[in-house]
């Protein structure tokens, strides 16, 4: 019965499924869903996937259907053999995910994040200070401030965290690994679950685990230490070993979702930023509009500040549009259907894999027309951001990203403070290679050259922003 009822798909091989591109995976769904229609299917052996490509098919079922698809499904080399079950992002739905979702929902809330302002406002600051010292290494930059950000919001981190740090390389590297046995395809034991139990399968796995599990509970203990010694600033891991009995989680479940939290937030951030440069730096017209409203809301003789948030939708535009233009997850994250859902007449079957693909519905012309063309106008209306425009940035239904407002307030802090400090434009001489950003990912993009040019003298700019935010 499903079977009839499947959405259409690409050709599939009876034993292996549907090839797939090694690369450029995102603009190949995009390129099925254009002739194959908004909701299409896939098969990797017998599993079933299904790619939603278009807004308002998202909206119905991504949305509207959340309650089905709050599921993840089985990542066995990921999931079960490197992270036993811990990692919040892999964790299938039930009383498990509920207690580490709340825990994270409930310091990440937007009241809750407002506290990090300050912080955010330093961290900013820093960002400027290293982009008049060294405009070339504007994506390092933005890594270290990104990973400093997360840090310091994780544990309250007080050492310096130059991207050179040794304990942000530690970090780094664990993240690595976790996304190379993350890679789709990368592991057999995702289609044949039973090698799982075979001595001596990818024995690294096990190395990699006992690696992360060092680092997240040596994390966890200095943070409980420094409680001790009554030295520990404000952070995440502090507020889940304050609280304890109210969320129920144990040592080992604490470390893993905090560790967690620096694979959230860290590149992705860093990568939206990078990107919003990339963007100011393609279409001059569209920076320019921002600037000019940052002159008249703001001025030169002042930094903007979280209070001016409102006050600057042109800024927003920029940013919503930079984040539809080249989404941070293009391929999206995998849910699962607990149950059938029935939508326009095809069948997602119970136990189908879903992707709500983030680049396919960025490209929708009907919500999005000319998707190819860089417009912060479209999410305006008389000056006014328009409450009907709505991308998926931040993923779906009740797998939606809890980290989503402090990394709003990031990018828009980052933003405003770039804008008002720097006009940024292409070296006439090494054009920026807008299509190494096209499969823009996790993974870092190939640099590209930027020129800062200053708006505000340097000497005024160090003195403005002496007393900007604050290290907590
Ligand atoms: C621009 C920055 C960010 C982007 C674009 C982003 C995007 C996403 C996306 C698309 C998902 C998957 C949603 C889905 O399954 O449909 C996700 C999940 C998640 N994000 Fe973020 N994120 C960002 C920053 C952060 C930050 C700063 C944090 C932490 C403070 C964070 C924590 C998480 C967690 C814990 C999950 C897993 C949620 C779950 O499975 O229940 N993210 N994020």
């Amino acid at each position: 019965r499903n079977t009839r009822l499947l959405p259409p798909g690409p050709p599939a091989h009876w034993f292996w499924g549907n090839a797939m591109p090694r690369v450029n995976i995102a603009h190949t769904l995009a390129e099925w869903v254009n002739t194959y229609g908004p909701i299409l299917t896939l098969r990797q052996g017998s599993q079933v996937i299904i790619i939603i490509g278009r807004h308002q098919a998202a909206t119905e079922i991504m949305e509207k259907e959340g309650g089905a698809l709050a599921d993840r499904p089985r990542f066995v080399a990921a999931g079960e053999m490197l992270s036993h079950g811990m990692r919040i992002h892999l964790s299938p739905y039930g009383e498990k995910w509920k207690r580490l979702r709340r825990a994270v929902h409930t310091h990440f809330q937007p009241k809750a994040a407002e506290t990090y302002q300050p912080l955010q406002m330093f961290n900013a600051k820093n960002l400027i200070m290293d982009l008049l010292e060294n405009p070339k290494e504007h994506q390092r930059h933005a890594r270290r401030l990104a990973a400093s950000v997360i840090l310091r919001v994780t544990y309250g981190k007080t050492t310096p965290t130059a991207t050179t740090d040794p304990e942000v390389k530690q970090i780094h590297k664990v993240l690595q690994n976790f996304q190379m046995a993350f890679r789709p395809g990368a592991y057999l034991v995702d289609r044949i679950p039973i090698l799982k139990y075979l001595p001596g399968y990818a024995n690294h796995l096990k190395r990699w685990r006992e690696e992360e599990v060092r680092l997240f509970t040596h994390q966890l203990n200095r943070v409980r230490t420094d409680m001790r010694g009554g030295q520990a600033g404000p952070s995440f891991t502090r507020y889940l070993l304050d609280s304890v009995n109210d969320h129920s989680l144990c040592d080992e479940e604490m470390a893993y979702l905090s560790g967690a939290l620096f694979g959230a937030g860290a590149e992705t951030t860093a990568v939206s930023i990078t990107n919003m440069i990339m963007a100011a730096a393609c279409y001059p017209e569209a920076q320019k509009k921002v600037q000019a409203e940052l002159d008249k809301v703001v001025g030169r003789d002042r930094p903007p500040t979280f209070a001016d948030q409102e006050s600057l939708p042109q800024l927003q535009a920029f940013i919503e549009e930079t984040l539809r233009w080249r989404p941070i997850l293009p391929i999206g994250f995998p849910h699962r259907a607990a149950r059938d859902i029935i939508w326009g007449g095809y069948c997602i079957p119970e136990g189908a894999t879903v992707f709500g693909s983030h680049w396919a519905i960025s490209r929708d012309p009907d919500t999005f027309p000319n998707p190819e063309t860089f417009d912060p106008e479209r999410w305006l209306d008389n000056g006014k951001l328009r409450p009907d425009m709505s991308f998926f940035t931040f993923g779906f239904g009740r797998r939606v990203c809890p980290g989503q407002h402090i990394a709003n307030r990031s990018l828009y802090i980052n933003l405003a403070l770039i804008f008002w400090s720097f006009r940024i434009s292409q070296v006439p001489s090494a054009p920026i290679d807008v299509t190494a950003f096209s499969d823009s990912v996790i993974a870092s993009p190939k640099p590209f050259e930027v020129n800062f040019e200053k708006r505000i003298g340097e000497q005024a700019l160090r003195t403005m922003l002496e007393d900007y935010g604050s290290d907590i």
